[in-house]
């Protein structure tokens, strides 16, 4: 029993952390062995081999129901137990209709417990307004636009609520607390201060949410969901803020954000006469450079004022940016003119659609990314990318200039036809929270772990992870991993040798 009592603690550990997936895996595995105490029990002593070893996990109800005569009320108590935290868990993980299997099952061991019923009936008005815990048609998707001062920002805000008759949104600006419905408060800036960034309690220095956004989202959803009035969508423009991450943790982070608004995606919109020389400007020590770091959190860029440029600057600007940021998508735009397909309803952080954005980015990346380490007489220059063998006399390549892109932001994918071994992947992760954290902008992968039949999806914004496991590999799908990091002095090499270690031999 004191193993049994080890995982419920372990696992309660990890659903305090919001390590769901880990959580999960800890109470799968104390629920296996409790199937195979009580069958063997059932069986005279020994296990059958014709048993579904997961039943416990795939069937509760069919198999407690067998079971239940021979329980007392110690193995009720503590498989009941169990269960309530595999509901937990998986509510954390957004599978709603699992987690009420898992409560109808704790409600099955313990008929009489009001706190599970509740419980239940909480879940199952959950489902039926479509409120999942990570992600939900009833949430009202919210868009984030950032950009250097001037860039456009304002004219795509306008341009959108032009274009969008049809469309309900709101528009928050600049002093959070203030909410502008449909075309009110475009024209009135203040400036923004950091006071209002509020630390996550989870010990992650990079985990950081803007209290004062999360009362302004509240007031908003009073205003108009709360009033029968939903909205079809959220824009944030993020003015003066050098990080949109804060912005963006909240939609992670903030339990009624989380349940009533959805991230659809980061905008950075970029002015193109500008932005190379604001992407090399020197910033003391330590400090930031806010166009390098809105262009790495972008899903999608609007190459703006492209009226004020020739091509070929527009080409160079391409591909300063790509070096930052070879995952989102470019659009170049004039007064920020653009299609609203392509900056709204792109649902960036659905895990769905990493799915989809993965495989694209990451073949993109192994085709063409191979980084400069090792490249004797060059500074660091990840990100850098070509598809051909490297020497001196590579033309495609202006070796003269390498210390001028140097901008220690990169992605780095990593593609593997191998799977991944959990607790080594278990370890890789909290490498890289403990190196890596504040460094790491975005990140997004699906993985093949070995035993789990299912991929397993994730992103995550700095540390703030959301990840859960998909549709299942297909029978003839190839098992791999995928993955795309985006961030500040990565190492290339040092990410693949340590992933390369988590992986099945
Ligand atoms: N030539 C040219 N001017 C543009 C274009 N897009 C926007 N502008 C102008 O650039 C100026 C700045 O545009 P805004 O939309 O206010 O930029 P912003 O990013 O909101 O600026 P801040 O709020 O100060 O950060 C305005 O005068 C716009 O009319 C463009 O494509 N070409």
């Amino acid at each position: 029993m004191a193993a049994a009592s080890d995982a419920v603690k372990t696992a309660r550990a990890a659903l305090q952390d919001q390590r769901y997936f880990d959580g999960v895996q800890i109470v799968n595995g104390a629920l296996e062995v409790q199937q195979g105490v009580l069958t063997k029990i059932q069986s005279g002593g020994y296990a059958t081999s014709t048993e579904d070893k997961q039943e416990i996990l795939r069937n509760p109800e069919v198999f407690l129901k067998r079971v239940l005569p021979e329980l007392d009320e110690a193995k009720r108590k503590h498989l009941a137990e169990l269960f309530v935290l595999r509901t937990d868990l998986l509510m954390g993980l957004g599978a709603l209709k699992r987690a009420v299997l898992d409560i109808s099952a704790a409600l099955l061991l313990a008929p009489d417990d009001e706190a599970m019923a509740k419980k239940k009936s909480d879940i199952e008005g959950l489902l039926k307004t479509g409120m999942s815990a990570s992600e939900g048609s009833a949430k009202t998707p919210t868009t984030i636009i950032t950009g250097f001062l001037g860039a456009g920002k304002t004219t795509l805000l306008n341009y959108i609520l032009d274009a969008n008759h049809g469309k309900k949104l709101a528009i928050i600006e600049n002093e959070f607390g203030e909410v502008g419905i449909d075309d009110s408060l475009l024209n009135t800036k203040s400036s923004v201060t950091e006071e209002n960034v509020i630390e996550m309690n989870n010990g992650c220095i990079c985990c950081t949410v803007r209290g004062d956004l999360i009362a302004g989202l509240k007031k908003l959803h009073k205003q108009t969901t709360g009033k029968g009035k939903p909205l079809d969508g959220i824009i944030i423009e993020t003015t003066g803020l050098a990080d949109p991450a804060p912005v963006a943790q909240t939609f992670f982070a903030d339990e009624f954000v989380s349940a009533n608004m959805m991230l659809d995606g980061i905008l950075t919109v970029v002015d193109s006469k500008h932005i190379v020389g604001q992407l090399q400007e020197e910033k003391p020590q330590g400090a930031v450079n806010e166009a390098v770091e809105q262009i790495a959190f972008a899903d999608r860029i609007l190459l703006n004022k492209t009226d004020l440029v020739d091509e070929l600057v527009l080409e160079k600007v391409e591909s300063e940016i790509r070096r930052i940021n070879n995952t989102a998508a470019i659009r170049k735009t004039q007064n920020s003119r653009v299609d609203m397909e392509f900056i709204l309803g792109i649902q960036a952080f659905s895990l769905e659609k990493v799915l989809m954005q993965i495989s694209q980015s990451v073949e993109e990346e192994a085709a063409h990314g191979h980084g400069h380490h090792g490249h004797e007489g060059h500074e660091s220059h990840e990100g850098h990318s070509h598809s051909h063998g490297h020497g001196e006399d590579c033309k495609e390549c202006d070796h003269s200039s390498h210390k001028r892109h140097d901008y220690r932001v990169s992605s780095v994918g990593i593609q593997r036809d191998k799977e991944v071994q959990k607790d080594k992947l278990d370890s890789f992760i909290s490498w890289l929270v403990q190196t890596k954290g504040p460094d790491l902008y975005r990140s997004k992968g699906v993985l093949a772990v070995h035993g789990m039949p299912q991929k397993f999806v994730f992103h995550a914004v700095h540390m703030q992870f959301s990840g859960r496991q998909h549709e299942a590999w297909g029978p003839d799908e190839k098992r791999q991993c995928k993955m795309v990091f985006i961030g500040k002095n990565l190492d290339r090499e040092d990410l693949n040798k340590k992933f390369d270690e988590c992986l099945v031999k």
